[in-house]
């Protein structure tokens, strides 16, 4: 594909393969567009991702990631279905699976515009159907570490309406090593959803640190606000962040070595003591911040999740087993939908399009696109405006990490992905079976239940 000139001021000819719609997002990396495919007409979600003030592009490592990305499948898993490299800049585009909903904005509309919670029905499919993706990629060894609410995509109207999808998967590791993040431009970040073992200074990565996550978003869906909202220390790299884990004792409790042995060999667990020992509270109560009886199975399957010792910490798979799931309401595949006979569906906003950015982020294309009727997208094209900027938390620095052997995996041999030219516009040359040993094992394409589960709890027919 390479970066072949367009005749008309310098675009990319696979640019011409889009119609751009406008910008829905900006995060820490880049800026994220609508584009619908020339060709299907497919709503696209096209991620750029900005240059370093040191100008350094994407790194053969960095696309080789994106490549054995782009192998992962799975139902709750958003598909990445192009990648673009500018030549002349270097510049890296990511071609997603549009999803019209994520999780920041369906509890905002419910904390902001509804005032009411989010129906149990709805909570339990979300949650169910995140579990389900992350089983999925904690089992071909892809730890996520940048869970967070804007993280985890709904899809709008259309076969798939109410599917969660988990996004920015695995874009940790690209983001750290070749392109560093912009610090400088003002974008706002966020630990509320980082695990304590990280907060404390742990050197390793485990699938643990997703399930913390995990646990902080359910938690949210819950109350409508965040769990834990500390107030984040600025500085490079990993600096101690005591206001986040005082937000974390308070609710949870002061942790102590008996509860979790490893504590004592955590870096800021040995140097700040003096500090994190200040930081004691008398009656934590996580059931009273979430509204829950202690002995229901939603609290306790929310404080496994919250287990401060990561190796206690309940995984994807077990939590997909817990009892939570088994009760009334079940789950199911449109989270969206009423959860009760005569209920009325809620009708989430679409995303706003701001129509007047082009992909290089700064100047006005033409004038907005025809977009067919009846279309999700219709919608968010009528309604667009400048989209605010949001909270953009930003992933944890790069540090070691250990991948979680994946049960029952079909091997995947990286050399089977011969012919990478379609996959790799940029012509970048790379070596054949150059990936880490962890990562040349991936199951292929997954029908969507995750590796323990054969689908949900009982399939069930929501209207
Ligand atoms: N495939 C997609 N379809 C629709 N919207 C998407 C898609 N991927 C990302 N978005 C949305 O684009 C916005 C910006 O996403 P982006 O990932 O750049 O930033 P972020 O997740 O908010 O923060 P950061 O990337 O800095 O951690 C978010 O609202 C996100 O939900």
């Amino acid at each position: 594909m390479g970066d072949g000139r367009g005749a008309g001021g310098g675009r990319p000819a696979w640019l011409q393969q889009y119609d751009l719609v406008g910008k829905i997002g900006e995060g820490t990396y880049g800026l994220v567009f609508l584009a619908r495919t020339k060709h299907r007409r497919c709503c696209i979600a096209i991620k750029k991702f900005k240059q370093s003030k040191e100008g350094d592009g994407v790194s053969p490592t960095a696309i080789r990631e994106i490549m054995l990305l782009r192998e992962i499948s799975h139902e709750n898993v958003v598909k990445l279905v192009n990648v673009h490299i500018n030549h002349a800049d270097m510049s890296l585009y990511l071609a997603f699976d549009y999803a019209e909903h994520d999780l920041y904005e369906i509890i905002r509309h419910h904390r902001e515009k509804l005032n009411h919670q989010i129906n149990q029905y709805t909570v339990k499919s979300l949650l169910w159907q995140l579990l389900n993706g992350l089983n999925y990629l904690h089992s071909n060894w892809i730890i996520h570490r940048d869970l967070k609410p804007s993280n985890i995509l709904v899809m709008g109207e259309g076969e798939e309406h109410g599917v969660v999808k988990i996004a920015d998967f695995g874009l940790a590791r690209i983001y750290q090593a070749p392109l560093k993040p912009l610090y400088e431009n003002g974008v706002v970040v966020t630990i509320w959803y980082r695990a304590p073992e990280l907060l404390l200074g742990a050197k390793h990565y485990t699938s643990a640190v997703d399930m913390w996550a995990v646990g902080c978003i359910f938690a949210e869906l819950l109350t409508l606000k965040p769990l834990f909202q500390g107030v984040e220390v600025k500085a490079t790299p990993n600096p101690f962040q005591l206001d986040q884990l005082d937000k974390i004792f308070k609710v949870l409790g002061h942790p102590t070595p008996e509860k979790w042995p490893t504590l004592v060999n955590l870096p800021y667990w040995q140097n700040d003591q003096q500090h994190i020992q200040g930081h004691k509270y008398d009656n934590p109560a996580l059931h009273s911040y979430v509204h829950l009886a202690q002995k229901s199975p939603a609290y306790d399957l929310l404080s496994k999740m919250l287990e401060y010792d990561p190796r206690k910490r309940i995984t994807a798979a077990q939590a997909l087993e817990h009892e939570y799931f088994r009760m009334d309401p079940l789950p199911g595949r449109n989270a969206l939908v009423p959860s009760q006979p005569g209920e009325k569906a809620v009708n989430y906003p679409a995303r706003p399009v701001d129509t007047t950015t082009d992909f290089e982020g700064t100047i006005s294309v033409q004038p907005s696109q025809p977009v067919s009727s009846g279309n999700a997208v219709a919608g968010s094209v009528a309604a667009a405006s400048v989209v605010a900027p949001r909270q953009v938390p930003r992933p944890m620095p790069m540090v070691g990490m250990q991948r979680m052997p994946g049960a029952g995996m079909a091997a995947f041999n990286i050399a089977s992905q011969a012919g990478m030219g379609g996959l790799n516009p940029g012509n970048i040359s790379m070596q054949r079976g150059a990936a880490p040993a962890h990562q040349q094992q991936l199951r292929r394409k997954d029908p969507g239940m995750g590796l323990q589960n054969t689908g949900y709890p009982q399939q069930r027919r929501r209207f």
